[in-house]
């Protein structure tokens, strides 16, 4: 792509990121935007602040569409042509809808961080909290670990932004001993003062030993745009790391053949081993977590989405939509 088109592209109107309005969000437009300004020097960027109902919605998701509610208004400036991009955190994209018709994901960030960390009050760690303690998430996926660990905890839904639940932790009445939560989600904000306990990613085979394995997407930034935009899809194909591409394509595939949702109980992480290949970890769990299935398998990084399929078909083969739909499709 030349200069010339790009100037062309932008003479009349700034390229246009879509922001909900949030802390994370505003954060992740905005390196969004300062990356696609270092791509193409000179283009005028502006960033739309998109009022997203859902934010502000304490109830159950289900009643609002699941996880589709919150990027529904994003959606539909993208596809109505308010806004020429949207950014989204990979984890919070449902697998089992489609993506709107004509919009793709052209580029994904490089993967940060994936671990969950337990934030306390005063730093007690999980395995001291004393029984009855309740940890707040609205996580299947964190609830069923936490209670697999902690049989005598006790988890309890929170909704809302980061920074909203860290207030809900430290208000006086908080019924909260503490939270999961994201350890990257926290450094976006810059809640790095908080008492955090990093969970390990592993899980050991046992469910004597802590472990938090992560979501499909954790840690990994898409950038959403118009197909026929070629002048805007070209430049965000610029962003793009292969490596995290071909790992969000294998978590993803995965997360679609289980069909995946807002409410689903599964983890999904894919890697590059030191020797060059895909590694694919894939676990689906019931409410409490007292049972689940696992699959791990190791594939060609050329052909991701056979290696998402390898690992989806051998835990539908272990009962996995079983436990998927024990814990509702509410
Ligand atoms: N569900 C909310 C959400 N969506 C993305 C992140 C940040 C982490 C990430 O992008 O993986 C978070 C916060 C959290 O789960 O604590």
């Amino acid at each position: 792509m030349t200069n010339v088109v790009f100037a062309e592209r932008f003479a009349e109107s700034p390229l246009r990121i879509g922001v909900r309005t949030s802390v994370m969000a505003t954060i992740l437009a905005e390196r969004v935007a300062t990356l696609l300004g270092k791509a193409a020097p000179g283009i005028r960027i502006e960033l739309v602040k998109i009022q997203v109902t859902s934010d502000h919605w304490g109830g159950d998701l289900s009643v609002i569409g699941g996880k589709a509610a919150f990027s529904k208004q994003i959606d539909e400036a993208l596809v109505g042509g308010q806004i020429d991009v949207a950014v989204h955190c990979m984890k919070d994209v449902p697998g089992d809808v489609p993506l709107p018709e004509g919009t793709a994901f052209g580029a994904y960030l490089e993967r940060e961080d994936v671990h969950d960390v337990l934030v306390t009050r005063d730093g007690t760690p999980l395995a001291d909290l004393p029984p009855g303690s309740v940890i707040g998430t609205s996580a299947v996926r964190r609830a069923a670990q936490i209670t697999a660990y902690r049989p005598d905890l006790r988890t309890k839904r929170i909704r809302g932004n980061v920074d909203a639940r860290l207030d809900k932790l430290h208000a006086k009445d908080s019924p909260y001993a503490g939270l999961v939560l994201a350890r990257v989600g926290l450094q976006r904000i810059g809640a790095v003062d908080e008492h955090q306990e990093v969970l390990p990613v592993e899980f050991q085979g046992d469910k004597s030993t802590l472990s938090m394995v992560p979501p499909v997407g954790a840690g990994v930034v898409g950038v959403h745009a118009r197909v026929a935009d070629a002048p805007v899809m070209q430049l965000v194909n610029q962003l793009n790391h292969p490596s995290t591409a071909a790992h969000i394509l294998a978590e993803r595939t995965m997360l679609h053949m289980l069909r995946g949702h807002c409410n689903s109980p599964i983890a999904g992480y894919a890697t590059t081993t030191p020797d060059g290949q895909m590694a694919m970890f894939g676990m689906v769990f019931n409410q409490d977590g007292s049972a689940f299935v696992r699959s791990h398998a190791w594939g060609d990084l050329g052909d991701p989405a056979i290696l998402g399929a390898r690992v989806a078909a051998d835990l539908l083969h272990q009962g996995a939509m079983k436990l998927i739909d024990a814990t509702g499709r509410s």
